[in-house]
């Protein structure tokens, strides 16, 4: 496996003429003419693509998160506006948008690229929103053991605008939340006003 900061999907670098075999039957039944010279290197170029957005499936969200530091921080920390992509699982379609965490530690504090090292591993995979919200949340529970964890995920889904319903621009909101601010309205709140502003 290659290092975190340079992974790619192993399978698909393994079986790269396999799946570009099979992006190439998939132009011919879909009416093209493989041999034009615009679409020579495309099941290359796809191959290519898949080893970087599907390269979550070769990585251990837990093990990037884990660089942590014993510090007594006992306040809100945030890290807000982390561009993710990833791919919705029912229609292999692009989704994409920001994420937002806010975490009070317990203890132990992690390196702040690493909340957005685990958003790429966590989301270059196919997903549905709401998974990558309860799994980034997880993580840093199972990690970090803090005392209360805020994932915000916005994105905007390309199989709701180019094709079935066609609704351009809509958003999705998803979040979850651990530990304090389930219980605490006054900590939850101030998380809520610090992601928004
Ligand atoms: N909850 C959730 N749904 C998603 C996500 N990404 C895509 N979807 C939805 O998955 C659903 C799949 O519905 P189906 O009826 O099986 O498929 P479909 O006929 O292509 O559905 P339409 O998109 O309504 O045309 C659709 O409603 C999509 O909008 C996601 O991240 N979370
Ligand atoms: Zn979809």
């Amino acid at each position: 496996m290659a290092g975190f900061k340079d992974y790619k999907n192993d399978l698909v670098s393994d079986n790269r003429e396999t799946v570009e075999h099979h992006v190439r039957e998939i132009l011919k039944l879909i009416g093209e003419d493989v041999e034009r010279e615009g679409l020579l290197d495309t099941p290359a170029r796809v191959t290519r693509m898949y080893e970087e957005i599907f390269a979550g499936y070769n990585v251990d969200p837990r093990k990037i998160l884990d660089v942590t530091f014993n510090e007594d921080h006992q306040e809100l920390v945030i890290v807000k506006d982390i561009v993710y992509y990833s791919q919705c699982e029912h229609h292999m379609a692009p989704f994409f948008g920001k994420i937002h965490i806010g975490y009070i530690p317990n203890g132990k504090i992690a390196g702040l690229s690493k909340f957005a090292r685990l958003v790429d591993a966590v989301t270059r995979k196919l997903q549905v929103q709401e998974r990558i919200t309860s799994e980034i949340a997880d993580i840093i529970v199972e990690v970090l053991a803090p005392q209360a964890v805020m994932v915000i995920v916005e994105g905007e889904h390309l199989c709701m605008c180019s094709r079935g319903v066609k609704k351009y621009g809509s958003q999705t909101i998803t979040s979850a939340m651990r530990g304090l601010f389930l219980k605490d309205s006054a900590s939850r709140a101030e998380c809520l006003s610090l992601l928004k502003n």
